[in-house]
């Protein structure tokens, strides 16, 4: 093979680098995992500077059916791995960020927060965009919040994956609901993505302000008053939720439920809301209360990042499926990328 993509990519690491940098810091703490048993129980000492740092948690690492779920990747199946590579513990994996597609009510300026509303028309395309722009980064996980405008965005951009593995909602609301959904077999299951739904990835609660006109409120209560309950950090909407309280169950529910799965090697996709989702990056990328003031997400824009030896890596918006800066950080997305082009040509 002349030049491979991985050859390629390197070729633009630095040029990209410099696109996706984005005046944010980078640096990242380290995470130590201890086994302390056999039966799954782990403590993780997470040595993060920040405001959620030198948390010491213990928890069950819950084996869901979900995370077994053994799946044919081009990068990881054992077909394509050299003795040695098997030896190795997976030390990397991709995670992609998106804020859901235009709602109705983002269309009509009110404020949404847990108000179940779907997509626009511009939404649902938006989401299929997006989907065209990480269609060539493997994902073997989905995490989404309860609410149908986060499930449609994730489910519209899947549509467009190369791989097209089918992801599939995951219900376990109930034992019957689980043994009603299950698949009985090896080799469907083996094409689909696991779509976990988790109300602790809700937009924040936005108290009295829901359902009000966003301009309307600001000429009521001033536009400094408004500004302040949507994007200060410890400042609650009457009756609502702070970005600081969103972020106690939002990254609380990415530490203990996610991360986890990125250790293990898992590429996770993650379709969430503006304020889950900033709280999110203000853990993955140690912003000060001060610095998340100023962080906007728009509308379905996947955001990848890289989670490599216990550090997460911002890469930025990947702006094309072949973009070559986004494969060039890891080695193993670069070969992701070439196994697909070679399966799918
Ligand atoms: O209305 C909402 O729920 C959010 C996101 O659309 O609005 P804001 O931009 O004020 O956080």
């Amino acid at each position: 093979m002349a030049t491979t993509v991985f050859q390629q990519a390197l070729g633009t690491l630095e040029s990209h680098s410099c696109l996706s940098s984005s005046g944010f810091r980078h640096e990242c703490g380290s995470a130590s995992v201890k086994l302390i048993s056999k039966d799954f129980k782990v403590d993780i000492a997470l040595m993060r500077r920040g405001n959620y740092c030198s948390k010491k948690r213990s928890f069950s690492l819950i084996q869901a059916s979900t995370s077994q779920t053994t799946v044919f990747d081009p990068v990881s199946s054992p077909l394509h791995k050299t003795a040695n590579d098997s030896k190795k513990k997976p030390s990397e994996a991709a995670l992609i960020l998106i804020r859901h597609g235009e709602s109705m009510w983002n269309e009509k300026n009110l404020f949404t927060g847990c108000v179940d509303v779907p997509l626009t028309k511009k939404g649902v395309e938006e989401a299929i965009e997006a989907g065209k722009r990480i269609s060539n980064i493997p994902i073997d996980l989905i995490y989404t919040s309860a609410l149908i405008r986060a499930q449609m965005t994730a489910m519209l951009a899947m549509t467009q994956h190369r791989r097209k593995k089918v992801p599939i909602i995951q219900h376990e609301e109930n034992e019957q609901a689980r043994a009603w959904s299950q698949i009985f077999s090896e080799e469907t299951n083996k094409q689909c993505i696991p779509v976990i739904t988790a109300w602790q990835l809700n937009e924040r609660m936005y108290g009295e302000l829901q359902g009000l006109n966003k301009q309307e409120t600001a000429d009521k209560y001033g536009k400094e008053k408004v500004q302040e309950w949507r994007r200060s950090y410890d400042i609650p909407p009457p009756n609502g939720e702070s970005l600081e309280m969103c972020a106690e169950r939002a990254v609380a529910y990415f530490q203990e439920h996610i991360e986890p799965q990125l250790q293990s090697g898992k590429n996770v996709m993650i379709a969430a809301h503006g304020n889950s989702l900033r709280s999110i990056i203000m853990y993955l990328d140690k912003l000060t209360s001060q610095e998340v003031i100023s962080l906007e997400l728009s509308t379905g824009i996947p955001m990848l990042y890289i989670f490599k030896e216990g550090s997460f890596i911002r890469r930025g918006s990947p702006v094309a499926p072949t973009e070559a800066g986004v494969y060039a950080y890891t080695k193993r997305l670069a070969q992701y990328r070439q196994r697909l082009d070679e399966m799918l040509q």
